[in-house]
């Protein structure tokens, strides 16, 4: 493979290879941009992670959140986000997916009203995945981007969905570029290509750069973003309030802020976005030591769960409140082929989520798959009619309080094969995300980083818990763990499509560290990053 060559701004160096093509993405003006925004930012990034750390630490010695005393008076003020853009007044149904070119392409296509294409959850964050996900990027602005593949050719059909961009989360580095002898953040490096690649070209469009803003746990994280976007907007000239983001809500400590995180970003906002997986994650991860905290089988922790319930129609409140969009997350539900009795069940399933959220009052919800577009936005269709969103409908009547958020039910049952479950999925997922793919359909459900993370997180706290007890009255201890991670590996090296890798083992020897250290890494992704 022949190295292209880039020139790099002083201070800056870059450890992956320049395979050709990269220089359209790494042009010096670019680089000049990330390097820029680094400087600026960085000592602050660090600073707000290790507020994380020692907040965590609270919580782990018992401390448990509550809404802020010091901003009541933004929870209490009267004032509303900037108004939305044309093109982010309707997101009925959203298409989320890795930015892989052909599921670029498919997603732009599916007939959803916007696609958040994806740097994190779904995305192995490798330097190839990343630098040709921005050249995929540039082709679709432009609409230029197309591919031929198993005898099949693709190319953008002439009406296509809104693009929003989700860049990684702010725990992950870009390990492959170095300003000042030091490790970047990833979401600056993703954020920077894409603003200065395409920012102008999608405003001479009728359209502008929109973001989706993940795993934030408080508003001054949101800042962080917001004195990010004003930056940017100088330093390319682009009129202040051109950037839009919708803020994952995916995290319970930022549940407690959701009006100063839309404050923040009030210039800037495009509302806020109910992450479900991340949400549950986040909930055992912050509450792991607590010996009152133990959550029942994954798959009976769902959107009806007294805290998820309180969390998603606090969302829905505060965002109509402040004139802001309130998007629903994604049910894990995907079309299951070759058996049309599960199909039916499956699609029931996302056809009840929608129907919720829509009900609720959401303006629309995410979807994994397109063959779910049509059937998602029959259900908001059938509440909001001809309407873009129901941004007017006031939700008054709920009242939620710190008690409800805190309501962590169910806690049974706690099942043998929910425990092989997690076990399974996790190291499917782990397997899977080492080979370059952070997305896969692992026993008929769609599985990302978010929802790997609630498979390992529970079983690291079922093992701590003196509440990790299975319905039969055995104990979930570190060995039954261990012998249940010998039998699922094979089972999962039998179901993988690529189960003869490696990648497969390593992803056993992964799990059962991380599942039996007395450290909680706190986010998979980390330790898995040094492996690529
Ligand atoms: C918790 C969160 O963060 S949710 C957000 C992150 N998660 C996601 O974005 C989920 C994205 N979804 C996916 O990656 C996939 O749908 C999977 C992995 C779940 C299932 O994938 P598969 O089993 O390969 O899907 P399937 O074989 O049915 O795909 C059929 C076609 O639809 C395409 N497709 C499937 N999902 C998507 C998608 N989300 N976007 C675009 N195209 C898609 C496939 O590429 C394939 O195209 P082709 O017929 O041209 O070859
Ligand atoms: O990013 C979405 C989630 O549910 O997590
Ligand atoms: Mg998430």
């Amino acid at each position: 493979m022949s190295q292209a060559t880039i020139q790099l701004p002083a201070g800056m160096e870059i450890t992956g290879a320049i395979k050709p093509g990269y220089e359209t993405v790494l042009t010096p003006e670019a680089l000049a941009l990330v390097a820029k925004l680094s400087r600026a930012f960085e000592p602050r990034r660090q600073e707000l992670l290790a507020a994380r750390v020692a907040r965590a630490k609270r919580l782990d010695e018992g401390e448990r959140p509550d809404f802020l005393k010091e901003t009541a008076h933004i929870r209490e003020g009267n004032w509303t986000i900037a108004p939305i853009p044309k093109a982010l007044e309707c997101r009925r149904v959203e298409i989320t997916g890795p930015v892989d070119r052909k599921m670029v392409i498919n997603a732009l296509n599916s007939g959803a009203d916007s696609y958040m294409t994806d740097f994190e959850d779904s995305n192995t964050p490798n330097w190839d995945n990343q630098i040709s996900g921005q050249i995929n990027m540039i082709d679709a602005v432009r609409k230029t981007i197309s591919l031929e593949q198993n005898g099949k050719s693709y190319k953008l059909n002439d009406k296509t969905a809104t693009l929003v961009v989700r860049p990684r989360g702010w725990h992950l580095d870009e390990k492959h570029v170095l300003v000042d002898g030091k490790r970047i953040s990833g979401g600056i490096f993703d954020f920077a290509l894409f603003m200065f690649h395409n920012a102008k070209e999608q405003l001479a469009r009728g359209a502008g750069p929109y973001f989706y803003l993940p795993k934030m746990e408080s508003h001054l994280e949101a800042r962080l973003w917001n004195d990010i976007f004003v930056m940017t907007q100088n330093e390319l000239g682009i009129p202040q309030g051109t950037i839009k983001a919708t803020v994952l809500i995916e995290t319970i400590l930022a549940a407690f802020e959701m009006d100063e995180i839309l404050y923040e970003l009030r210039e800037h906002s495009s509302g806020l976005n109910a992450g479900r997986w991340d949400y549950i994650f986040s909930c055992i991860k912050k509450f792991k030591l607590d010996k009152d905290f133990c959550l029942a089988d994954r798959a009976k922790v769902t959107m009806t769960s007294p805290f998820m319930r309180s969390y998603a129609l606090l969302l829905l409140k505060t965002c109509h409140k402040r004139n802001a969009p309130a998007i629903g997350g994604m049910a894990a539900l995907i079309p299951i082929k070759n058996d049309p009795e599960k199909n039916e069940i499956a699609m029931g399933g996302v056809r009840n989520d929608k129907s919720r959220d829509a009900t609720d009052g959401y303006d629309g919800g995410w979807v994994a798959h397109p063959g779910l577009v049509e059937l998602a936005m029959g259900e908001f269709k059938k509440v909001l009619g001809d309407a873009p969103n129901q941004i007017s409908k006031q939700r008054p009547d709920v009242n939620v309080t710190a008690a409800d958020l805190l309501n962590f039910q169910p806690e049974a049952p706690i099942t043998e094969a929910g425990l092989r479950y997690n076990i399974n999925v996790g190291i499917h997922y782990l397997g899977s995300w080492l080979g370059g793919n952070g997305c896969v359909p692992i026993h008929n459900l769609m599985e990302d980083a978010a929802t790997a993370e609630i498979s390992r997180a529970q079983v690291w706290q079922w093992i701590r818990s003196t509440k990790g007890v299975l319905d039969n009255g055995a104990k979930v201890t570190a060995d039954i763990v261990l012998k249940m991670i010998e039998e699922e590996l094979p089972k999962v090296k039998a179901t993988a499509p690529d189960g003869s890798s490696p990648n497969y083992d390593r992803a056993g020897q992964i799990f059962a560290d991380m599942c039996t250290s007395s450290n909680f890494a706190e986010f998979l992704t980390l330790p898995l990053y040094e492996e690529i």
